[in-house]
């Protein structure tokens, strides 16, 4: 199977502070990789580059593509790179939804990258595009709030409101920044269960961005860890522990919280109290 997402020799730099340093990295179709590390490690600004949302310039050497096409060469994206997004879905930590719009209209966007322009413009869309959006919903626990103002729903809800709109988009790689960052416990968990359902099910790849080092253990089995804009360690899960963390936070995190013992990180359920400062 080709690898899905494949990036090479990436650096950033924003005015003349370099952020990412040399990465390199290669995801295979049906992973679930959990991108972890401290504030301003550069998680938000890789995954920001692999949708094609950021690139360098040309003093930014590196390349990036995605399901066999390229988002960027030395510094520059792709021309085509519109094209690309449509087969990327990106959950964004504060939702993207219009608020304004109904949690069905809101879903059905997710379409606009596949439909005439002319179409997309005057919101029009078809008797399939709606039914595979409603699916969408019901897949998420949504359906009987198609027709509710999409901001009258709670954070967690419209997390997964934006979810739905990814599954209609019919992306093939799920990139999530934080998706969980500010949300309840409770919330939390149904949007990594949604997110893992939909890996392990569908086979999407998706890559997570998490400051929860605890969702990272329970629902990914890869870990790319970043530390001051280095990739720093690139594994199994498995190979965490809270020596590991307390380097790659700083001192920030609790692990001891989280990993009392090798043994009882085999036990479930996990701990869901960790979170990184
Ligand atoms: N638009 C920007 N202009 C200037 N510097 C930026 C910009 N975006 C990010 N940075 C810097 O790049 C570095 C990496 O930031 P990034 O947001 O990728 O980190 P992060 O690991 O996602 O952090 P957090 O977990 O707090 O979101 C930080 O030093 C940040 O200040």
């Amino acid at each position: 199977m080709n690898t899905v997402i494949r990036v090479e020799g990436l650096n950033k730099s924003f005015g003349g502070k370099q952020v990412l340093f040399n990465m390199g990295l290669a995801v295979q179709p049906g992973e679930m990789v959990a991108l972890i590390g401290a504030s301003g490690s550069g998680k938000s600004t890789l995954l920001r580059h692999l949708s094609g949302l950021a690139c360098g310039d040309r003093r930014d050497a590196g390349s990036i593509e995605i399901l066999g096409r390229q988002v960027q060469a030395a510094g520059r994206l792709n021309r085509r790179v519109r094209r690309l997004r449509a087969d990327i879905g990106y959950i964004f930590q504060q939702f993207n939804l219009v608020g304004r719009l109904s949690v069905m209209s809101n879903v059905l966007l997710g379409c606009l990258g596949r439909v005439p322009r002319w179409r997309g413009c005057l919101g029009w869309f078809t008797s399939e595009e709606k039914a595979s959006a409603m699916a969408a919903l019901e897949r998420v626990g949504l359906a009987e709030y198609a027709h509710r103002r999409a901001s009258t729903l709670s954070g967690g809800q419209q997390q997964r409101v934006a979810i739905a709109r990814a599954l209609t988009q019919g992306a093939q790689v799920i990139l999530a920044d934080e998706p969980i960052a500010s949300l309840d416990p409770e919330s939390a968990r149904k949007v990594m269960e949604i997110l893992a359902d939909i890996n392990g099910k569908d086979g999407k790849t998706v890559v997570v961005t998490l400051h929860q080092v605890d969702y990272a253990v329970r629902y990914c089995r890869r870990v790319v860890a970043l530390k001051a804009g280095h990739i720093h360690f690139d594994g199994s899960v498995d190979a965490l522990n809270g020596v590991f963390l307390n380097d790659l936070y700083g001192g920030d995190l609790d692990a001891s919280l989280m990993f009392p013992d090798h043994a009882a990180r085999a036990r479930e359920p996990r701990p869901l109290a960790l979170v990184a400062a």
